[in-house]
């Protein structure tokens, strides 16, 4: 049921894009993001049980080309589909907001007619875009607007909302991508298919023998590990984690540097690594021992 376990890999610098890929964001730099779709083998952040790099194999990449303008949008789709990818998501315009349900939608649709061979999914982020219209009304008629409409990438905490998109759907097959990385097992009862989330660059091993333990339904060990993770999660919530503390993580675990975060962000403290550095250290969560802390300044 689970496919796979999906790994954003968008805090990457500037100069590693050629060898990554990422699922929510996109470079505005034509050239580089050219050059994403030259090496489909990308190495990622995780290491084997040896230490080494391993590389994985992304066999499908979908292209965030969300925007405020619907032709920047729309150039972005066109973009995706020349490149090769598989598919594309979109956020909700949130300078301007749609007011209801058809308004969104005929904004989804005008974007994914301009790449119409294309799989399309929504991207559900309220909390950042203050789009609230549910996501389960959405997906009401979807495909009648939309016929390559895919799935959703669901980052919302409101279980009903998403426990309905499943429910209401059951006869299509749409993909159910969740993105609240500490609540994931509850999401998996509901019936999520996969996973996009940014602790999965560090957490992937952890979040792994969790969907491990859910598909053997030892909800027992799943739910030990859903817990450790949130461990993690509340401790770094309550010092404050965003993008940048992400990228300061990232930077961290890999030991390849991730670059400052983009104004109006700041740079992570300090402070902030050192004790997500120890609490991922008491955890136990990484295959690693060695933190590879040495390039911490350059992100
Ligand atoms: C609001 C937010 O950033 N949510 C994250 C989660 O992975 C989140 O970091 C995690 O659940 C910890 O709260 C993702 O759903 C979204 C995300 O990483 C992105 O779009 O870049």
């Amino acid at each position: 049921m689970f496919s796979r376990l999906c790994q954003q890999l968008n805090g990457l610098p500037e100069e590693e894009t050629s060898r990554s890929c990422c699922c929510d964001h996109h470079t505005n730099d034509g050239a580089r993001r050219d050059q994403l779709f030259s090496h489909r083998s990308v190495c990622g952040l995780s290491r084997g049980s040896t230490g080494s790099e391993e590389c994985l194999w992304l066999d499908q990449v979908v292209i965030h080309v969300g925007a405020l303008s619907l032709k920047e949008s729309q150039e972005l789709a066109q973009h995706a589909a020349k490149i090769g990818a598989d598919g594309i998501a979109v956020i909700a315009p949130f300078f301007l907001k749609p007011w209801n349900k058809d308004n969104l939608v005929n904004f989804l649709k005008e974007v994914a007619a301009a790449a119409p061979a294309l799989p399309f999914y929504y991207y559900h982020i309220p909390a950042l875009t203050g789009v609230k219209i549910r996501a389960e009304e959405l997906l009401d008629g979807i495909q009648d607007k939309i016929p390559t409409f895919q799935g959703l990438k669901f980052s919302d905490t409101d279980l009903l909302d998403f426990g309905q998109c499943v429910d209401q759907n059951q006869q299509r097959q749409f993909a159910f991508l969740f993105g609240v990385d500490e609540q994931l097992l509850s999401a998996l009862v509901m019936g999520a298919t996969g996973a996009v989330g940014s602790t999965y660059n560090y957490l992937g091993r952890k979040t792994n023998q969790m969907l491990e333990a859910f598909e053997r339904k030892d909800f027992s060990s799943a739910l030990n590990h859903q817990f450790c993770i949130q461990r993690f999660i509340n401790f770094v919530v309550k010092l404050g984690f965003g993008v940048s503390q992400t990228k300061a993580i990232m930077t961290l675990v890999s030991g390849i540097p991730m670059g400052p975060p983009r104004l109006p962000l700041q740079k992570a403290s300090r402070e902030f690594t050192d004790n997500a550095k120890a609490k991922l250290k008491s955890l136990d969560v990484l295959s690693f021992t060695d933190l590879k802390d040495g390039n911490l300044e350059a992100s």
